[in-house]
C-alpha cells in the first residue's frame, strides 16, 4: 500500500489566498517529516546555514518575478519559522509520549528536495497573488478566511494553526 501523501488528505482554504494558504500548509506538513527526520539523531532543529542558502536564493528569484525581494525574504523567513514551531513542538510531544514518536526516519536530503520544490511553487503563487497581497484591510480579511478555513478543512491541531499564524504573519 502506497503512503498517504499530502494531497490525498489536503483541503482547500477559501478565498483569493487559499491556493498560497494550501501551500503554506503542505509546507507546514513536511516540517513533521523534518522533525521525524531529525528526531533521535544529533541533526539540530536549526540550520542557519541552510536558511541563509534558501533566503538568498528567494531574494534573487523574487527580483527575477518582479516581487519585492525584501517582503518575499519575510515571507519565507515565516515559513522557516513556523517549520520550527511545528518541529519543537513534535519533539516535545515525542519526548513526552515516546509511543507517539516515528518508529521510521525519512531521509532529511530528500525531503529538502521536496521543499525546494515547493520554494518554486510559493514563489509563482506570491506572484500571482501579488494585487491581493497589497497590504490593507482588504489583504488582511483575505489571509484571516484563508487561515480560518484552512485550519478547518485541513484539520490542524492546535500546534499546526499556531505554526499557520507564523507563517501568515507578514503577508499583508
Ligand atoms: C526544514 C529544516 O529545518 C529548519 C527549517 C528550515 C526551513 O524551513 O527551510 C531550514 C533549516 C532549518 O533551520 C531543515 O533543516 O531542512
Amino acid at each position: 500500500a502506497s503512503e498517504k501523501t499530502v494531497t490525498d488528505t489536503a483541503g482547500h482554504a477559501f478565498g483569493r489566498l487559499g491556493p498560497l494558504s494550501d501551500l503554506v500548509v503542505e509546507r507546514l506538513r513536511v516540517g513533521d517529516r523534518v522533525a521525524a527526520s531529525k528526531f533521535g539523531t544529533d541533526k539540530p532543529i536549526d540550520d542557519p546555514a541552510r536558511e541563509e542558502q534558501e533566503l538568498a536564493s528567494v531574494r534573487t528569484r523574487a527580483f527575477a518575478l518582479g516581487l519585492d525581494p525584501e517582503r518575499t525574504a519575510a515571507f519565507f523567513s515565516d515559513q522557516i519559522t513556523a517549520s520550527k514551531v511545528v518541529q519543537r513542538g513534535l519533539f516535545d510531544r515525542w519526548t513526552a509520549h515516546p509511543e507517539q514518536a516515528p518508529t521510521t526516519r525519512p531521509d532529511l536530503t530528500e525531503i529538502r528536495a521536496e521543499l525546494d520544490e515547493l520554494t518554486t511553487s510559493l514563489l509563482t503563487e506570491l506572484a500571482a497573488t501579488n494585487d491581493a497581497r497589497e497590504p490593507g484591510a482588504p489583504c488582511r480579511v483575505d489571509v484571516l478566511e484563508a487561515q480560518i478555513s484552512a485550519d478547518v478543512v485541513d484539520h490542524l491541531d492546535e500546534l499546526h494553526r499556531t505554526a499557520l499564524r507564523t507563517a501568515l504573519q507578514s503577508l499583508c
